[in-house]
């Protein structure tokens, strides 16, 4: 049959879909699968968003609003903003520095420059500039010629209406503090004005207020608690020296010289901020002295106009030095030793190093000193060591330590001890109040000698005092000094001190006569005291005197703290609330620092009924404050400690500080101390935990709760009495910290500020200060 062409096409495409449905008979499971798993993938390109090339990848956090320049008030609202309550937040990061310490002279040179770009940033056409003239004058000369100077910088002003009249001071009469701590301290803040230090200075070989002015200078370069270079705020400074030629011919033999010493004492402070050359007049000099101090002033007034036109000591300033020669005065300070016994900081003290032995070196790495035997401080009570053939000193002589530790004031006894005065124990001679532990536990400061038997420790907290400069270990591999030693030289070294004090103005003879018996000691000076492997005898010596002991240990050693004997009260540091929090804080030594730690709190839980047990917690913004109450509380359930003390961190401006991003900006205000105690008070309640806020002491930034077996009829009693103690501990009968406890004074409860209404706080005339 012929289908013709159309017949053809139609039989091809019967065909074709016999073909087909063959085919789907055979395969429609398969397709029908590919079939659903293409409409599943488009369904899930369609909800799932799209993700992007790995070039333009975006951060998973949410994104940042635009960063916004952050004002004074923010800043401060964000640091009193203590605790949060929200416990998820973490830890936030250190705030921005605003001091720092001693850096390597090339980080130093970096940071002059940064400084001066910053300053030439702030100056602007509001800022005035205040000259402040101090001088000193036993015979009248230098009186004389600052009021020359006054004259001429008054004239000045006229022409240059940024630059304040001066304001003129003796140094006898001003309170040191107001100026040379921070700048001077003005009753209202004084927006847009920096201040100008010029200083005339006699000399004289004898003691003068100027020993107490330069001694107090080289105190607070030294304190730990202050930045080391505290007057930067200042915008420059300078100083002009009038001795006598004809009775010191030379500089060498004393000419000037303590005129050059406070020159080079400010220059540190201020951080290298000599705006004019230092300047030098002999009275003996027919006529010269009031020629070159005239010209002295003139390069000083032409600097401030460069400062006001500029804002900054611009490198082309006469003066303010190139970065080559500060960093050369800086080395020379690094490299000198200052023997810095108070109150006099003698002129021709220095002396180049004999030797730079270190300390990590005493024990032989080269093999030629025979190597001290290592004993595991954790287990030298139980494991008898073979006698050692030759250990070596701790602290030698010879060793930068020694020197350092000499220049920061302590006194070192034999090779692992050492002692120190307080300036509370200073303030408290003069009638201006004692430390927190007077208000606390009935403790004035000048009955008080604060020492350690070991000046090594196993941690290396971001907040000590130690200036880095110590040993750290974790055993003991030195001599063994004998405690008898060790007392007697601690006693002499604090009587030595105290004696200093004696020329001191305003030092109370009363005071003074009642320092001369040791009462109280403070086992916590710096290092650790139970690392010292016979503290139990040496705390006998002090008991067998009636010399009441204060240990405060760093809970890194659970088998010394088993092992120690009563003491008057004992002190565990508790520097953070969890594992990770201790170890950026504390730094320890030990991989199994957080089982000491709690193994240590277990101690002290098991000691309260025997001895009064303290917590003592420093609060450090930014490391162990925030969102860290709750953990506090957790901590506190555990050792159940007699009291707990809550301590604001003070500065130490030193290198190890900064090197752990510890700055200013971490150390808290009062208010914010006193926020935190309250927040641990109410997470205690909630525990079911007996405590209240008890004390405080807002002078040093320290508040002290208590458990309530203290709060006897209603009163709080966390004074101690030290006859108490001392009669029943020479019964030698069974008693409990109740057993010896007095009732708090009114002054001292929380709420009435802590200051002991015998003291007095002054001004720089004599006059009383408000009290809080
Ligand atoms: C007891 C005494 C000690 C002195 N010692 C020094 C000295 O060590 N170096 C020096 O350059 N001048 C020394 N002088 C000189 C004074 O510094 C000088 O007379 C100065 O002008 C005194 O200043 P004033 O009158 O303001 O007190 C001394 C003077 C006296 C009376
Ligand atoms: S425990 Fe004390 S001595 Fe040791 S590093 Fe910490 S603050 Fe310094």
């Amino acid at each position: 049959m012929d289908l013709g062409d159309s017949g053809a096409t139609s039989v091809v495409l019967a065909d074709w879909l016999d073909q087909l449905l063959i085919f789907w008979h055979e395969y429609r499971v398969v397709v029908s699968a590919l079939f659903l798993w293409f409409l599943m993938t488009f369904w899930v390109q369609r909800v799932t968003p799209q993700v992007p090339s790995q070039g333009l990848e975006k951060p998973n956090w949410p994104d940042r609003p635009e960063r916004v320049p952050c004002t004074d008030d923010q800043a401060v609202a964000r640091e009193v903003d203590l605790p949060k309550a929200d416990p998820t937040r973490k830890p936030r990061p250190t705030a921005a520095r605003v001091v720092t310490g001693r850096k390597p002279a090339g980080a130093r040179t970096e940071r002059r420059g940064v400084q001066r770009g910053a300053a030439s940033a702030s100056s602007s056409s509001s800022t005035t500039l205040q000259p402040i003239v101090f001088f000193s004058s036993l015979t009248g000369t230098t009186e004389r010629l600052t009021k020359r100077v006054a004259t001429e910088l008054e004239a000045f002003s006229v022409s240059q209406p940024a630059v304040l009249p001066p304001q003129v001071h003796d140094i006898s009469y001003v309170d040191l503090d107001d100026y040379f701590i921070t700048g001077p301290k003005t009753p209202v803040a004084v927006p847009n004005v920096r201040y100008f230090y010029l200083l005339l200075i006699p000399s004289y070989d004898i003691d003068t207020i100027l020993n107490t002015f330069l001694a107090h200078l080289d105190e607070t370069h030294h304190d730990f608690r202050i930045d080391t270079s505290p007057l930067s705020t200042l915008a420059g400074y300078s100083v002009f020296g009038i001795g006598d030629k004809e009775g010191w011919p030379s500089e060498e033999k004393g000419f000037c010289s303590q005129a050059i010493e406070v020159d080079k004492w400010l220059a540190k402070l201020t951080g290298r901020k000599r705006a004019y050359p230092l300047g030098l007049g002999d009275v003996k000099g027919k006529g010269e002295l009031e020629r070159v101090l005239h010209d002295w002033t003139v390069g000083v007034c032409s600097v401030l106009a460069e400062l006001k036109a500029t804002g900054a000591l611009g490198e082309g300033v006469p003066g303010s030095g190139d970065a080559d020669e500060s960093a050369d005065e800086e080395e020379a300070d690094d490299g000198e030793v200052e023997e810095v016994d108070f109150p006099d900081s003698g002129r021709n003290k220095r002396r180049k190093l004999a030797a730079t032995t270190d300390l990590e070196d005493v024990g032989g790495k080269d093999g030629s000193l025979a190597s001290p035997l290592a004993v595991d401080f954790t287990t030298y009570a139980s494991a008898p060591s073979p006698a050692p053939t030759a250990l070596k000193a701790m602290v030698p002589k010879e060793s930068p330590t020694y020197t350092a530790l000499t220049k920061q004031g302590y006194t070192i006894i034999g090779t692992h001890s050492g002692v120190k005065i307080c300036r509370w124990t200073k303030s408290a001679l003069r009638g201006r109040g004692s430390c927190y532990k007077n208000s606390f536990y009935g403790i004035a400061s000048h009955l008080c000698m604060e020492t350690t038997p070991s000046l090594s420790c196993s941690n290396k907290c971001v907040f000590c005092w130690r200036h880095g400069t110590n040993p750290v270990s974790t055993t003991w591999r030195w001599q063994v000094d004998d405690p008898q030693a060790i007392f007697d030289g601690a006693k002499e070294g604090h009587y030595k001190k105290i004696k200093m004090m004696r020329g001191v103005p305003g030092v109370r003879s009363e005071r003074f006569a009642e320092a001369m018996r040791i009462r109280h000691c403070a086992l916590s000076l710096v290092g650790e005291p139970i690392f010292y492997p016979r503290i139990n005898e040496f705390v006998g010596l002090l008991h067998s005197e009636h010399i009441s002991s204060f240990l405060v240990c760093n809970a890194q050693h659970p088998q010394q703290l088993q092992d120690l004997r009563r003491v008057t009260q004992l002190y565990v540091s508790i520097d953070a609330s969890n594992k990770d929090s201790l170890r950026k804080i504390d730094r320890p030594l030990h991989r199994d620092f957080w089982e000491r730690f709690q193994a240590c709190l277990d101690i002290l839980r098991q000691k309260r009924f025997v001895q009064r047990t303290v917590f003592r917690l420093t609060l450090v913004k930014g490391f162990n404050v925030e969102d860290e109450v709750e953990g506090y509380a957790e901590l506190v359930a555990r050792g159940l400690p007699c009291f707990i003390e809550v301590k604001g961190v003070t500065y130490c401006g030193t290198s190890v500080s900064s090197s752990a991003g510890l700055t200013m900006g971490n150390v808290p205000f009062y208010h914010e101390v006193v926020a935190f105690v309250e927040a641990l008070d109410r997470a205690l309640a909630k525990r079911g935990l007996d405590y209240g806020l008890a004390a405080e002491h807002a002078h040093s930034c320290c508040a002290l709760m208590a458990s309530k077996r203290f709060l006897i009829n209603d009163k709080w009693h966390t004074v101690i009495d030290y006859d108490r103690f001392f009669h029943l501990l020479d019964q030698g009968v069974d008693f409990t910290p109740e057993d010896y406890c007095k009732a708090t004074p009114e002054w001292a409860l929380w709420g009435n500020g802590g200051f002991d209404p015998r003291d007095v706080r002054v001004d720089r005339k004599g006059r009383p200060k408000e009290q809080n």
